[in-house]
């Protein structure tokens, strides 16, 4: 992990963070901030994994600066970090809950990873785990990012795959849609979307789909045993 020696470089250097205040870089991580910017599911569509949400139909957006919001007892929304950030290719990023956020009941979405490479904004979910609203106030310093060094340089860094949340500046809203085995799943059927009634038809064409590969890898395995290779 990086200490704040290195993140000041990186930041002065490779312009790792914008807006960046060294006086928010300590020891190793570099404190974020919360961004205006806040999107709510609005829709009363039940959530079904695979199928697209979109920005107009199921999000409500909040805009901090001009509209008073809290998030309602139990209730999540997307949030944004205020900073754009440039993962370096050779490193990876990891955002951490302040203590003093998640201990008056403010949980931001743990266990985050950003692909070496990455660039943009983060978008988090916020969850409010307490019974009474939380109110949302811009320029909080929201959580903390560490940054982490790969041991070899990746063969894919993020721009050489699909980034889709690349240069991000906007809240992120999930494009898990854009998978590319539930692409296929779409043409197949003639469909532009997955609906309710066909993530039955869904979870079966992926099961096989990782029924097949696994008997591919195991063919392709025996093939190198074969001629020695193993
Ligand atoms: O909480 C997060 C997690 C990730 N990201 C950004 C940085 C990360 O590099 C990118 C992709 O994240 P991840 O690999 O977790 O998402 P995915 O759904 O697997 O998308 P992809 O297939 O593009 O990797 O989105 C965020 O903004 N917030």
């Amino acid at each position: 992990m990086l200490s704040d020696r290195e993140l000041h470089k990186l930041a002065i250097e490779e312009e790792l963070i914008a807006p960046y205040n060294p006086e928010y870089c300590e020891e190793a991580t570099i404190n974020l901030t919360l961004d205006p910017l806040v999107k709510q599911y609005s829709s009363d569509e039940p959530i079904v994994l695979g199928k697209e949400v979109n920005d107009d139909e199921h999000y409500d957006k909040i805009d901090l600066t001009s509209d008073e919001f809290s998030i309602p007892p139990k209730g999540s929304v997307l949030i944004q970090t205020h900073e754009f950030i440039k993962v370096p290719n050779n490193m990876t990023a990891r955002i951490y809950e302040r203590f003093g956020v998640q201990s008056l009941g403010l949980m931001i979405s743990p266990g985050h990873y950003m692909n070496p490479g990455y660039r943009g904004k983060i978008s988090l979910v916020a969850f409010n785990t307490n019974s009474v609203p939380f109110r949302l106030v811009p320029g909080i310093k929201i959580c903390q990012m560490g940054l982490f060094e790969l041991n070899t340089d990746p063969l894919k860094p993020y721009e050489k795959q699909d980034a889709r949340y690349m240069d991000s500046t906007d809240v992120s809203i999930s494009k898990l849609h854009l998978d590319q085995e539930i692409q296929e799943f779409l043409k197949e059927k003639g469909i532009a979307k997955v609906s309710d009634e066909m993530a039955g038809d869904l979870g079966k064409h992926l099961m096989s789909h990782i029924k097949l590969a696994a008997k591919d890898l195991a063919e392709l395995a025996m093939e190198k045993l074969d001629k020695g290779k193993i």
